[in-house]
């Protein structure tokens, strides 16, 4: 009896008893009417015409074939048998392997780890042709693909007319991001073969603060390799960290409170990332030099990693408070950023007038800060001020119009948006209305209070400040700031106008009023020459007629081609200095006045110094009249 013979006749007796009969059609005639018998009583006799017909078939397939088909079966039978047994051969195996021959990390989608490690696996080429991916609208930010790289790859295009830059394109050009996506991936990385499983679970969120429970979904990435040791998935996770902030030592990260129901998760959930822009080089920030050197090396002392433990040998909170006060657009914001820019570290805004900010949130705000930032307070003189109550006026206004409409309208007169309106109105008084001064205090310093912090206040109002507030401890440098000098406004418009290539230096500093009123107002024949040498601009030089008085000046410059030319370093200096003198004294205009004026006229330094007389006759008459209508721009 052949193989298949024997390992049926064990499962099935009444087909081996006719299985005896030897080889040839009737063997197999015999054999396939043995199966269909042994297995007809097990279906209704309502099958039997379809078994019949199927016998037929056999019998028929057995004679054309020339060999007995039910080795067919048999071999089926095997090989799903083989496939089971391996399948849990495997499973066992793998189950023992990852038990004690792998290692594994996981990583929650609510860690930053999760982000890191996601953005460095869309850029391997091998996951990202893997045949199972996840694809993410991917937004660039501002400062992604600057320096004309879209209009390079023509994600900008340009209007009918060709000179104007269209972005309509650029949502469509920007190519989506691709990670692995839900499930079981593996790869190479550097001779060593990892795995990764991403997975989805669904979590009861009990919706304390927002009242409405949910199921939130969360997401988990686990990295195994094989060995005993996690080493290999630690450092790849280094790896990706340091991939992820690999240009940051050029960017300042900003961040501002998350929103409301994300902030009751605490933590690193208080804060979210709202900006990451290229830092603010510190000489791009007009201030008088001494102030500038003073905050630095006190920052910088403070930051210094041998502090912490002279403030606690000493028992002092290790603590650093500065205000910034002055007239609004001197620069207090600006100097901030270069601040967080200098020591690289990330600026956390919080604006006191931010209607959804609790006495409470500000606290676990302040706990929540990581070791070494900067924190940016901003408009502090609001601190204990109720904010405006808008739904007030609204009443005021509706039931004024109400009043006079329909004079007597009692309880019953109701209608369904009164009674909205009064049910906002109640749930308004619960709410809070401001941050109070001892609520700032507590959270500035408080017990819970974080260390470490750097936290700069502003103000445009110093003398309303509570004396309480700017108490040594809690502002230890006071740092004033105000409308531009003379000298400011010659920095600023150098600085504005310089080649880009002379930015990173100090040129602007380098050109002060005095240096600049011994400079004479056009460059002389030598001037020129000189400017072969690489110390000047770039740009092609012409002369200009020294003995020109100011009327040809003026006519010179007004002439289109004539004002476009660029400028060279001295006449620059020259330019500066008369637009400089034209500021006038007594700190009236501030810088970022300036800076508005400068960038309307940003290619054309001469033609900003034709118009600067214009404008700030302009600008006195505005401010004397209170009006806030620019007559020139
Ligand atoms: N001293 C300065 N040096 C260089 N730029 C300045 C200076 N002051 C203001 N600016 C420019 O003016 C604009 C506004 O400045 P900034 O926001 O720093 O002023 P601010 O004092 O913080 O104003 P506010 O009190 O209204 O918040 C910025 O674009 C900045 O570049």
């Amino acid at each position: 009896m052949d193989i298949a013979g024997t390992l049926i006749q064990g499962a099935l007796p009444t087909f081996a008893a006719n299985n005896t009969g030897g080889a040839g059609n009737d063997t197999r005639k015999n054999l396939a009417d043995g199966i269909f018998e042994t297995i007809l009583p097990l279906f209704g006799t309502q099958f039997n015409p379809l078994f019949k017909i199927l016998m037929v078939v056999w019998n028929k397939a057995g004679i054309s074939l020339g060999f007995d088909p039910t080795i067919i079966l048999t071999i089926a039978g095997v090989v799903w048998a083989a496939n089971k047994l391996l399948r849990q051969l495997y499973g066992t195996l793998y189950g023992l392997t990852q038990q004690y021959f792998t290692a594994s990390i996981n990583i929650s989608n609510s860690d930053e780890m999760y982000n890191h490690m996601m953005k460095w696996l869309a850029g391997q080429p091998k996951l990202v042709n893997s045949r199972s991916l996840t694809a993410e609208t991917f937004s660039r930010t501002m400062w992604e693909g600057e320096d004309g790289g879209d209009l390079v790859t023509g994600s900008i295009g340009a209007d009918g007319t060709g000179i104007m830059l269209n972005f309509s394109n650029q949502e469509a050009k920007a190519p989506p991001r691709f990670i692995p996506a839900f499930g079981l991936h593996g790869f190479w990385f550097e001779g060593r073969y990892y795995r990764i499983h991403r997975k989805q679970e669904s979590l009861y969120d009990d919706g304390n603060s927002s009242g409405m429970p949910q199921f939130k979904d969360k997401e988990k990435l686990a990295i195994s390799c094989f060995g005993r040791s996690p080493e290999p998935i630690k450092k790849l996770l280094q790896l990706a960290k340091e991939q992820y902030y690999a240009d940051h030592h050029a960017k300042t990260i900003v961040k501002r409170p998350s929103p409301q129901n994300l902030r009751r998760y605490g933590g690193r959930h208080s804060w979210q990332q709202v900006a990451n822009r290229p830092v603010r080089p510190m000489n791009t920030v007009v201030l008088d030099e001494k102030q500038k050197v003073a905050v630095l090396s006190d920052m910088n002392e403070y930051l210094h990693p041998a502090t912490p433990r002279w403030y606690a040998a000493r028992g002092i909170p290790l603590r650093r408070g500065y205000l910034f006060h002055g007239p609004p657009g001197t620069g207090k914001t600006s100097l901030s950023f270069a601040l967080a820019g200098v020591f690289g570290l990330d600026i956390h805004v919080i604006s006191l007038l931010d209607p959804s900010l609790t006495e409470e949130d500000l606290s676990a705000l302040f706990s929540s800060l990581p070791r070494r930032c900067v924190v940016l307070l901003e408009d502090i003189d609001t601190a204990g001020l109720s904010r405006p109550d808008d739904s007030k006026p609204e009443d005021g206004k509706q039931s004024g119009k109400k009043g006079a409409k329909d004079g007597s309208k009692d309880k019953d007169d109701w209608s369904v948006s009164d009674l909205a309106r009064e049910l906002r109105k109640q749930g308004d008084s619960t709410e809070k209305k401001g941050i109070s001064l001892s609520g700032l205090l507590n959270a500035i310093d408080g017990v819970a209070s974080h260390e470490g912090r750097v936290l700069i206040m502003t103000t445009n109002k110093p003398e309303s400040l509570d004396d309480a507030l700017i108490r040594p401890g809690r502002v230890d440098m006071q740092v004033a700031f105000n409308n531009a000098t003379r000298q400011q406004a010659l920095e600023l418009f150098v600085r504005m106008y310089e080649a880009e290539s002379k930015m990173s230096t100090t040129l602007s500093q380098e050109i002060s009023l005095s240096t600049a009123s011994t400079i004479p107002s056009t460059p002389t024949e030598k001037d020129s020459s000189d400017l072969s040498d690489g110390s000047i601009t770039e740009v092609e030089v012409e002369d200009l007629d020294q003995n020109a008085d100011d009327t040809a000046a003026s006519k010179l410059v007004s002439a289109k081609d004539e004002a476009e030319r660029p400028v060279t370093t001295k006449e620059l200096a020259s330019i500066a200095f008369k637009f400089s003198e034209i500021i006038p004294e007594g700190q009236i205009i501030s810088p970022a006045e300036i800076q508005g004026f400068l960038l309307k006229r940003k290619k054309n330094p001469r033609r900003a110094l034709l118009e600067v007389n214009g404008w700030v006759t302009a600008l006195l008459e505005q401010k004397a009249s209170k009006t806030k209508i620019l007559q020139v721009q």
